[in-house]
């Protein structure tokens, strides 16, 4: 295959190594070939199975290598469909669906954009979180680069032998906050890789061009460095300047590779590292906090959405979060912005709206000292708070939002005391994936007779109480990061802004309709996701010429059908 895109080294894009300057460099001999025969059902791209009609297997040496019978990519699919469901665990419905990603590329993702609803929940969360905990046992085929410490020096090298030159997106993590699961060291790569297998379901952003990453700097997990199954780095996690150099290298190093259009989505990192990596590289590289930032854009849409329900503007309401990290300070930013927005209610006055309560209680002023930098614009004057229950007497908020990592925190107590003074409690239990979810759906309706507004991160199904069906709305990210990195690439953005968040909050918002809210859903159903998407994609290119950081001139007319005739296509294609 050759190199088309990436410079090796010389003037301007030598790709063979043909130029004075790179007489002296080695040089990777990447060859162009035509894939026939037995090497062509090897080859997960342009495998079809049985789908490949007599006249193809003939002209591409097949004959012999496959069953008689011609069977349609829709039957495959109908066969798939039934052994998958024939598994009764999860977590081998996963095994057999990363199989087929390695076997035939365009099946599985026409699997996964025709049965949205029910594979969602394997190749992402709550499933993707047991595959990630159980890595190294069910490990079959790398996807994805590996890059460890031991690559220190040599990162550029990893990347170039990445086969894919056109990389438009990346998703990387260190795996040291992987869902709300905690350090899984190596073994977070399940998240990139599902994270990307949504880029093209749900984004339509070309499998060729999605690349998953896993810095391996170790792990401080006790367990998986005695795991004799572990398949990272058995030492304890790298910090401080270790840690940055070896990350500023791989940035380095990827910018030098990909150019300045490749997308870079931070994912899973600990909040101590997440913030620090974003501002530092959100100035000169393309770069994206999912957890921040993704997670932002589709609560504050979730929350605007709500007020159809309860009435009023964000600037009418009180905010109270459940942990303090990425995900709670990243909406709660976002939140603030747009108060300022709707109301012109200046930014401080807005964070007066919005509380936060960490695992030492309410985050108040007089624990400013202490506090790390993303909470001291939340530390409001109070005196300390700590029970749970207490907090919400006191601060009376309109709406708990769960961004802890810990499961079952919104006791019946607590559900309680948010219905007592609320007509319709909007209760959020955003973490992931279910067994870290702060309550279930079923609870959520349940303690408060039905009053509740609720959604989640991860999926729980319809819940019926006192003859009435309730559909609690999947509060996840992944409603906007397919669209969202769609608009950057389609529009060939160089920097992500916050008002490009806004503009796909905003997109997501205007796609749910009345009888979304008559359902009491605050976000559009995920089986729409790929319409969504390129709306979300139009807003964010839109914003992206308007703020001047488009590069892809001159701009389409029509920003939603340019962003459709970009998606990937499942469909199995022709070959001569
Ligand atoms: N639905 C979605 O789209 C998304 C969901 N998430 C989920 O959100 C969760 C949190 O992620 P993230 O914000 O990145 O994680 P962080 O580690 O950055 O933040 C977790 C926060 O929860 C606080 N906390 C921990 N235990 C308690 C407790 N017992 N009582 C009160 N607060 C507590 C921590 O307190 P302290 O600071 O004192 O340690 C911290 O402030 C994860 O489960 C993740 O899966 C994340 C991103 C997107
Ligand atoms: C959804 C997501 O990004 C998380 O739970 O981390
Ligand atoms: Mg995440």
């Amino acid at each position: 295959m050759a190199d088309t895109t990436s410079a090796v080294g010389g003037g301007v894009q030598d790709v063979y190594g043909e130029d004075c300057a790179t007489e002296d460099q080695i040089i990777t001999p990447w060859t162009l070939s035509v894939a026939s025969g037995y090497n062509l059902l090897r080859d997960p791209r342009y495998n079809k199975g049985m789908a490949f009609t007599h006249e193809e297997r003939d002209a591409h040496y097949l004959r012999g290598l496959l069953p008689p019978v011609v069977i349609s990519q829709q039957l495959q699919e109908k066969r798939l469909m039934q052994n998958l469901r024939s598994f009764e665990a999860p977590l081998h419905k996963y095994i057999s669906l990363m199989e087929l990603l390695d076997r035939d590329e365009k099946l599985f993702f026409k699997l996964l954009i025709d049965n949205m609803e029910e594979l969602l929940p394997i190749v992402y969360t709550p499933t993707v979180g047991e595959a990630c905990q159980r890595y190294g046992s069910i490990f079959r085929r790398p996807r994805g680069l590996f890059i460890s410490l031991n690559d220190k020096g040599k990162i550029l090298e990893v990347l170039k032998n990445w086969p894919e030159k056109s990389i438009q997106v990346i998703v990387v993590t260190d795996g040291e906050r992987i869902l709300g699961l905690g350090d899984l060291g190596c073994q977070g790569m399940g998240i990139p890789v599902g994270k990307l297998a949504l880029y093209t379901a749900l984004g339509g952003v070309r499998p060729s061009a999605c690349l998953p990453i896993t810095i391996d700097v170790g792990t401080n997990n006790e367990k998986l460095l005695n795991d004799e199954f572990y398949i990272g780095i058995r030492q304890r996690r790298a910090t401080g300047k270790v840690y940055s150099d070896f990350l500023h290298e791989f940035m380095t190093a990827i910018k030098q590779n990909y150019g300045e259009k490749v997308l870079v989505q931070f994912e899973d990192f600990a909040n101590h590292n997440a913030f620090e990596l974003l501002e530092k590289y959100s100035p000169t590289h393309l770069v994206f906090n999912d957890d921040v930032q993704g997670t932002a854009a589709v609560v504050l849409s979730g929350l605007v959405a709500a007020l159809k329900s309860l009435g009023g503007t964000l600037a009418d309401h009180t905010f109270l979060f459940f942990g303090a990290g990425e995900a709670g300070t990243g909406i709660a930013e976002l939140l603030a912005l747009e108060m300022y927005h709707q109301a012109k209610l200046p930014v401080d006055e807005s964070r007066k709206k919005i509380w936060f309560v960490d695992s030492k209680g309410l985050v108040v002023s007089s624990r400013m000292e202490s506090l790390q930098a993303f909470k001291k614009p939340w530390a409001h004057d109070h005196e300390p708070v700590t029970n749970l229950i207490d907090i919400i007497k006191a601060v009376k908020p309109t709406a708990l939002i769960g961004t802890s990592g810990q499961g079952k925190t919104f006791t019946k107590e607590v559900i309680e005391a948010m219905a007592s003074f609320n007509k319709k409690p909007l209760i959020m239990a955003l973490s992931n994936p279910t067994t870290q979810s702060e309550c279930t759906a079923e609870e959520a309706y349940y303690w408060t007779e039905g009053r509740a507004i609720f959604s989640s991160g991860s999926p729980f199904n319809p819940v019926e109480y006192n003859g009435k069906v309730f559909f609690p709305g999947q509060a996840n990210n992944a409603y906007i990061f397919p669209g969202f990195g769609l608009g950057l690439v389609m529009s060939g953005a160089i920097r992500v802004h916050k008002e490009m968040l806004l503009a796909a909050s905003e997109a997501l918002g205007g796609t749910v309709t009345q009888e979304d809210c008559q359902k009491g859903m605050i976000y559009p159903p995920i089986s729409n996701i790929r319409k969504i998407s390129a709306h979300i994609a139009a807003n964010v290119a839109a914003k992206a010429y308007e703020i001047g950081v488009a590069t892809r001139l001159p701009q389409p007319e029509n920003l939603v059908k340019f962003a459709e005739s970009c998606m990937y296509n499942p469909n199995y294609r022709n070959y001569r």
